[in-house]
């Protein structure tokens, strides 16, 4: 009886040890990307400094195009070739449509209702659905058309009065509150500069929403920390959100009780139509108005704006191409009158310009963070479901073995190149690709073509201070936006014959 005993006790130990030592095999036979070696609990945390695009792109060049980090308690896969990219975002594209936590979005986009940090599901699908069918249509992008004409006239005539005082400007703040104008009419219907926001301002708090969520936080990596709200994110987090609150809900009641009959509807006035029809197939309440609301606000205001001011920044250093482009619109539209917005289409030498600037800024240089949903192999590498994905588009611009001189401002490398900006071509993907890309790409587009060739078209360009062109500042502040460390300032010459 005893001998049965131990021998059933012998049988059930050998079967936990060859458990055990299956769990162990299996874990082991798992092959993680390489990677720089973490610290205990931080992981690599550490080695994320002002510029996380430029240290990771300098880490890739050490440990290969597909790299495995923790930041904190979350995997993270940091991905900086084209080969790569195109696995995350096409072959595998369902896998990694989602988004990780984001204590940010979280407090400001009533609990990640908003589009751009909301889970790959079917309240995403609708409402991307939805925004894309509603809100950024051909047609919707069309019915704005004379407000981004009087808004762009606007901006020429302030720079062609301080073009005839010979005044120097400072384009960066100039354009930056364009962009804001023009988000703010087709979003509200009405500018938004003054304190109608709070004590501070429109764009002081929007700036200071901008800036807290491009700040890392660790309650984003360490979950239990988030409680203790360490770095103090959390409280001026629902201190904005409060404020946004009010705001988004006094501009909805002003819609609600006006009775004037727009010609152009903007973003509210369709919002919440959908809302108040119920012809929404899913949960749609003020809530999600008004996480979309800001959305798009902070995906529209800057983003196009900050590519011109690349743009101009890289022309005021190679004048030869500068001079290039002003020949091809002095071709097409002549100097006796502005550029309109059916000008720019087809104008090879723009979209050389346009793409050539976006490989070296990119507006979103690790696009938005992607997370995997389950766990997946890509190129025999085992990834972890949860694990945050980092599409590098800093690195690949800058690979020499994608692009070569990868410094060097060369829009003609694009000449009788097939290489589009759209998502299709991996080497170029400013926009992003796929189910997560970009969804306002062309209106995006449109805004970078028309801006860009208006103030190209009617300014001579110098930088400002007697600096030489070639010493141009460059550098780079890392944000929700890749914008200029020091504002541009020039002296602009009013060159059109009127
Ligand atoms: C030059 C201009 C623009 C650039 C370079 C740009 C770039 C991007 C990038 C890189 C992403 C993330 C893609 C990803 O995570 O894979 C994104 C997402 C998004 N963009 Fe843009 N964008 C621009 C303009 C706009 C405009 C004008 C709007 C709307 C008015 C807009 C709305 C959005 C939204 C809503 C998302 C989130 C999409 C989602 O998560 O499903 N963007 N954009």
């Amino acid at each position: 009886m005893m001998s049965i005993h131990w021998l059933w006790t012998a049988l059930a130990l050998a079967a936990v040890w060859f458990f055990l030592q299956d769990l162990f095999l299996m874990k082991k036979r798992k092959r993680f990307p390489p990677g720089p070696k973490g610290l205990p609990i931080i992981g690599n945390l550490h080695l994320l400094g002002k510029n996380p695009h430029q240290d990771l792109a300098k880490l890739a060049k050490k440990h290969g195009p597909l790299m495995y980090m923790r930041f904190g308690y979350v995997p993270a896969i940091i991905v900086s070739s084209p080969e790569a990219a195109e696995k995350f975002l096409k072959t595998y594209d369902q896998v990694f449509a989602s988004r990780p936590y984001h204590e940010s979005s979280w407090h400001v986009s009533y609990e990640q209702r908003n589009l751009s940090f909301a889970q790959y599901g079917p309240y995403w699908r609708n409402m991307r659905k939805l925004c894309i069918l509603q809100l950024l249509s051909s047609h919707k992008i069309n019915s704005f058309l004379p407000m981004r004409r009087e808004e762009v006239g606007t901006l020429v005539k302030s720079l062609k009065q301080a073009a005839s005082d010979g005044a120097a400007v400072d384009l960066s703040a100039a354009i930056s509150s364009l962009g804001a104008n023009m988000s703010c009419l087709m979003i509200f219907g009405k500018k938004y500069m003054d304190k109608d926001f709070d004590d501070r301002g429109f764009r002081d708090v929007i700036q200071e929403a901008l800036r807290l969520g491009a700040t890392p936080n660790l309650g984003d990596y360490f979950p239990l920390l988030g409680v203790l709200d360490l770095q103090g994110l959390t409280r001026r987090f629902k201190d904005l959100a409060k404020v946004f609150d009010k705001f988004f809900e006094k501009i909805i009641d002003e819609h609600l009780q006006s009775q004037e009959h727009k010609q152009t509807k903007d973003v509210v006035d369709i919002m919440m139509g959908i809302m108040q029809s119920g012809e929404a197939e899913f949960e749609f309440d003020r809530r999600h108005v008004k996480a979309v609301l800001l959305d798009l606000l902070v995906a529209s205001m800057d983003t196009s704006v900050t590519a011109v001011e690349w743009a101009i920044s890289e022309l005021l250093r190679r004048p030869e191409a500068m001079r290039k482009l002003q020949k091809e619109l002095e071709d097409k539209v002549g100097l006796e009158r502005t550029v309109e917005e059916s000008d720019v289409e087809g104008l090879e030498y723009l979209d050389m310009v346009i793409k050539e600037t976006m490989r070296l800024h990119p507006v979103a240089p690790l696009l938005l963070p992607h997370e995997s949903m389950e766990d997946c192999a890509v190129d025999d590498f085992h990834i972890q479901k949860k694990s945050r994905i980092i599409i590098n588009v800093y690195a690949i611009g800058h690979d020499p073995n994608v692009w070569p001189d990868p410094e060097t401002f060369i829009p003609e490398r694009f000449k009788d190149s097939n290489i589009d900006l759209r998502g299709q071509d991996f080497q170029l993907i400013p926009f992003g690709s796929g189910r997560r890309g970009c969804p306002g790409l062309q209106l995006g587009i449109l805004l970078v073509r028309f801006v860009l060739a208006q103030l190209v078209h009617c300014f001579n360009w110098e930088p400002a201070d007697n600096i030489k062109p070639t010493d141009l500042d460059m550098s780079e502040t890392f944000g929700l936006v890749l914008a200029r460390a020091k504002h541009l300032k020039v002296v602009p010459t009013y060159r059109l014959q009127e």
